[in-house]
């Protein structure tokens, strides 16, 4: 369970998450959509320990992420935006290292099948033992997802997961995610394709100007629309997002 309560974000004087509450519970995968800007990134860079809140909290499985960040990051999986891959490494070598750091008490066996399940789930057996620097973007994308679910973290943070992956890629990536919720853990995403979010994610949460215009399941946020014409998830993020730059001005894009 990742739970998020009056969470503040100030860089300087740039406010960029302002006043963020929610809950992606077990077995969920929240959808986090917004513009260029919104404070989605920021949100779960916070989330995932790599930033201080200037106010609020945030727990991980009952763990606040600043008082007890070892218990708390114990549980999570996080794959960023853009993630950092170490070329010299082939990609079964990487994901050995992140396992380690995350089961220290494992043996070499242990790690070695460990990621040929997950280099298997992937669809990147055949490259596992290729350097990481030969790598395309997708197979980079790729190593990137399994080295945030390799040691089957209960709560996995991903900023724009499926960028750079194929159609078929793509898929792979999608299942994993879903089966990932399936057992029980939580996933909260990012992302701009409205498409991968109608058809993946349990619940929406749209943030707008570094708060929560709206959330809830896709039927629910069409009910909220009742009478707009709102048929996809785009036609709703179209709608609530720019009723609330017409409220509240800003200049979010
Ligand atoms: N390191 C930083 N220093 C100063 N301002 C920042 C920094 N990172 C982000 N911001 C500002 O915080 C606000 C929110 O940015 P954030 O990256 O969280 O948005 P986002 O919703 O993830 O956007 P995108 O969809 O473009 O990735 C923006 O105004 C951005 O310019």
């Amino acid at each position: 369970m990742l739970k998020v309560e009056g969470l503040i974000k100030d860089y300087g004087k740039v406010r960029a998450v302002n006043d963020i509450t929610f809950t992606a519970k077990p077995g969920e995968i929240y959808g986090f959509l917004g513009h260029n800007g919104a404070g989605k990134s920021t949100t779960i860079k916070v989330s995932s320990g790599l930033l201080k809140p200037t106010q609020g909290q945030v727990s991980i499985c009952g763990y606040d992420i600043v008082k007890e960040p070892i218990e708390a990051k114990k549980n999570l999986g996080y794959v960023p935006e853009t993630p950092f891959l170490y070329d010299k490494l082939t990609g079964a070598e990487f994901l050995e290292l992140i396992y380690g750091v995350y089961q220290p008490e494992t043996t070499a066996i242990e790690r070695q099948n460990r990621v040929k399940e997950m280099l298997e789930e992937i669809e990147l057996v055949e490259k596992g033992q290729d350097l990481i620097g030969s790598y395309s973007q997708g197979m980079r994308r790729k190593i990137a997802l399994c080295s945030g679910f390799i040691h089957n973290p209960k709560v996995v943070l991903l900023d724009e997961p499926t960028i750079g992956l194929d159609a078929s890629s793509a898929k792979v990536a999608k299942d994993l995610f879903r089966k990932h919720a399936d057992e029980g853990n939580t996933l909260l995403l990012t992302t701009h394709i409205m498409e991968i979010a109608e058809k993946l994610c349990d619940r929406i949460g749209i943030i707008s100007q570094g708060k929560i215009i709206i959330e809830g399941t896709i039927e629910a946020l069409k009910e909220s629309a009742k009478g707009h014409n709102c048929e996809s998830l785009e036609d709703l993020f179209l709608y609530f997002t720019q009723k609330d730059q017409e409220t509240n001005g800003g200049d979010s894009e």
